[in-house]
């Protein structure tokens, strides 16, 4: 985060000082903006930058426990500079926060500079082998040049001038993390679906005729239905973020030239989509985890690091809720735009069917499906507008009414990016696959298919709030469903083959390629320093005494 904050934020002269020496790894850093007291309430934080015209410095203090800087990654050891989130004060006014390069160890030596106080914030859930810090101020000064000037500024004298068009560009860093994070969602869940659909071709369990041999696990349906739906989601999310990524593009090139009409809509895409993918990934991951048996609780299998690693993206860069949250404001505007008959850009333009006051009418093909997961979201967000109403006409205000909605909202805002996501998919497969043989279209389209019919299926109460699905629609599309599995079977290792994921990456005794999941389990077990000795001392220390009578 270091080096493309210091692309987004910092104007061409400081970038030419700074970008070299960072690309170089002259110095390294880090971004610091959680505090103790503070993660998701940016405009909450602590830390402050008061400018002194004086020495043309800024002073940077922690003033409270809460201020302390917690979590930047590598921040404890390993960096010597760090960008820093602050609350900016000039001429005795706040500006609210702002970014600063910060010097907090020599260059040379290494050692913390007088005046902050690092450290490390100790053993997480997962990522130990990052030294997440903490870091105080105490009068601590860095040259005015070190503010990060390109969308304000402090000119010597202390006069404060905002340059950016658009009030939130100093988030731009978070934006582009969140687009980034879809992708790396979608990594992470192709390496679990490979380990857990090799592994369930090698595991053998139980023979459903007494006579006949064992099967291989992944012709269980119930394994079919766990693993098939990770397959999909890894796909999908993979599309979304390609997708995602040119949407980024595009608003970042248009912001260049002056135009930031777009960003509301980057900003509630970017946030549903980081929000979805993540938590998807991170339950998918874990049910991969299951697909395995005991063997998937060994760390040697790869799935409880790959899981531990996955989870934190639900938080970090914008916590699940949060983000589903920004994506609501943004749903509520356009569906009074809607209301007031103004035209809605393309990813909510479907949002004109919450007027219809009418049930879609259900149809089971791909864009039936797709159709509905719309009407689906229109309804719902129609269902919290009206709540949010009633509340306001109670009296509430308008940020009471919508903190008691926020559970509707946040489920308009998923129902929102499910549908997003699903259209893309479908769309992008059958983009990308124009001049593809039938057989490699066959089974891509069978893989949309499985991920379009697990939701209406995981949906049905909501269907059946707003479509016209009946009860042997939903029946039929089960045994549809299910009928779709026994289809994937057969290319199931092919499809996870297909993601061509090393076994350096896969680092799993799993999901190796050559399929020695035993030996390797083995040979990963033989590593445990519990092996290195035939009596472990706490035999003589412990066992013994108290086997003895003598503890
Ligand atoms: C380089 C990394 C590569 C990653 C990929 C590879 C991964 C490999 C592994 C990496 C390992 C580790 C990486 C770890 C990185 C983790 C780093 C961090 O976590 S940094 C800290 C991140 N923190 C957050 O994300 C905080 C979340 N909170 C917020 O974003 C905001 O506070 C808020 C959006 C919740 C609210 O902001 P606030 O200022 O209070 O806003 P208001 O309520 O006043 O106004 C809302 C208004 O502003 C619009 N808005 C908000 N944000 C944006 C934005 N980013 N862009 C555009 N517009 C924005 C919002 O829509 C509202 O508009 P209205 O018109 O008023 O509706
Ligand atoms: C592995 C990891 C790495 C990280 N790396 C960095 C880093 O490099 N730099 C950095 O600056 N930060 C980093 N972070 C911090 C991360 O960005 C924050 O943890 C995240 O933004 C959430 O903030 P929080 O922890 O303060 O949670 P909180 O904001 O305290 O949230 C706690 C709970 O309250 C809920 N909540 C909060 N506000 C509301 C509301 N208004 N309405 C409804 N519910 C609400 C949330 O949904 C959540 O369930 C990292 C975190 C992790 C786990």
């Amino acid at each position: 985060m270091f080096v493309p904050t210091l692309m987004g934020q910092c104007t061409p002269e400081q970038q030419a000082y700074w970008l070299p020496r960072a690309l170089d790894m002259q110095i390294i850093g880090t971004y610091a903006q959680t505090e103790l007291g503070h993660g998701t309430f940016i405009r909450g934080l602590e830390t402050t930058a008061t400018y002194d015209p004086e020495t043309e410095t800024f002073v940077m203090n922690s003033p409270t426990l809460t201020s302390y800087k917690w979590w930047a990654g590598g921040l404890a050891k390993t960096v010597n500079y760090c960008i820093v989130v602050a609350q900016l004060y000039t001429k005795g006014v706040c500006h609210g926060t702002h970014p600063f390069i910060v010097q907090i160890r020599d260059e040379e030596t290494h050692m913390p500079r007088p005046g902050v106080k690092v450290g490390d914030i100790g053993p997480k859930l997962g990522f130990n082998t990052a030294d997440n810090g903490y870091l105080g101020f105490d009068n601590y000064r860095i040259p005015r040049d070190n503010m990060m000037m390109k969308n304000a500024q402090v000119l010597k004298d202390g006069t404060y001038v905002k340059v950016a068009r658009h009030g939130k560009a100093t988030y731009g860093t978070m934006v582009f993390v969140r687009v980034l994070l879809v992708n790396e969602a979608a990594f992470n869940l192709a390496k679990a679906c490979t380990i857990a659909v090799r592994y369930s071709a090698i595991r053998r369990q139980c023979s459903p005729d007494s006579e006949g041999s064992e099967l291989q696990v992944l012709d269980y349906s119930t394994q079919q239905h766990k693993l098939f739906i990770c397959i999909a989601t890894a796909h999908a999310l993979q599309l979304n973020s390609t997708w995602l990524w040119k949407t980024f593009s595009d608003t970042l090139a248009a912001i260049k030239q002056g135009n930031v009409d777009t960003l509301p809509e980057l900003h509630a895409l970017s946030s549903c989509l980081k929000a979805l993918s993540t938590a998807d990934a991170a339950s998918l991951i874990e049910q991969c985890r299951h697909a395995c048996g005991g063997h998937g609780y060994m760390m040697s299998s790869g799935l409880p690091y790959l899981y531990a690693f996955v989870t934190a993206t639900r938080t970090y860069e914008g916590d699940y809720t949060i983000l589903l949250l920004q994506t609501a404001r943004f749903l509520v505007k356009a569906y009074e735009q809607v209301e007031a008959g103004k035209p809605l850009t393309p990813t909510v333009s479907y949002l004109s069917q919450a007027f219809t006051g009418k049930k879609l009418p259900w149809d089971s093909s791909p864009d039936g499906i797709i159709r509905a997961f719309q009407a689906l979201a229109a309804g719902k967000l129609s269902s919290t507008v009206k709540s949010l109403r009633k509340r306001l006409e109670s009296g509430l205000s308008y940020e009471q009414a919508w903190e008691l909605s926020t559970i509707q909202l946040n489920g308009a805002a998923e129902a929102h990016c499910r549908a997003v996501m699903s259209q893309n998919y479908k769309s992008e497969i059958e983009r990308l696959t124009v001049n593809s043989s039938p057989n490699v279209k066959l089974v891509l389209q069978q893989l949309y298919k499985v991920y379009l019919y697990y939701w209406a299926l995981e949906r049905t109460g909501d269907l059946l709030l707003y479509t016209s699905i009946s009860e042997s629609d939903i029946f039929e599309l089960q045994l549809r469903y299910e009928g779709l599995l026994k289809e994937i079977r057969p290319n199931a290792v092919g499809i996870v083959d297909a993601f061509d994921l090393r076994d350096e990456v896969l680092h799993s005794a799993l999901g190796s390629y050559d399929g020695n999941v035993y030996e390797r389990l083995m040979a990963e077990a033989q590593k445990s320093p519990l092996n290195a000795e035939p009596v472990n001392q706490t035999f003589h220390t412990y066992l013994k005494p108290m086997m003895k009578g003598k503890l």
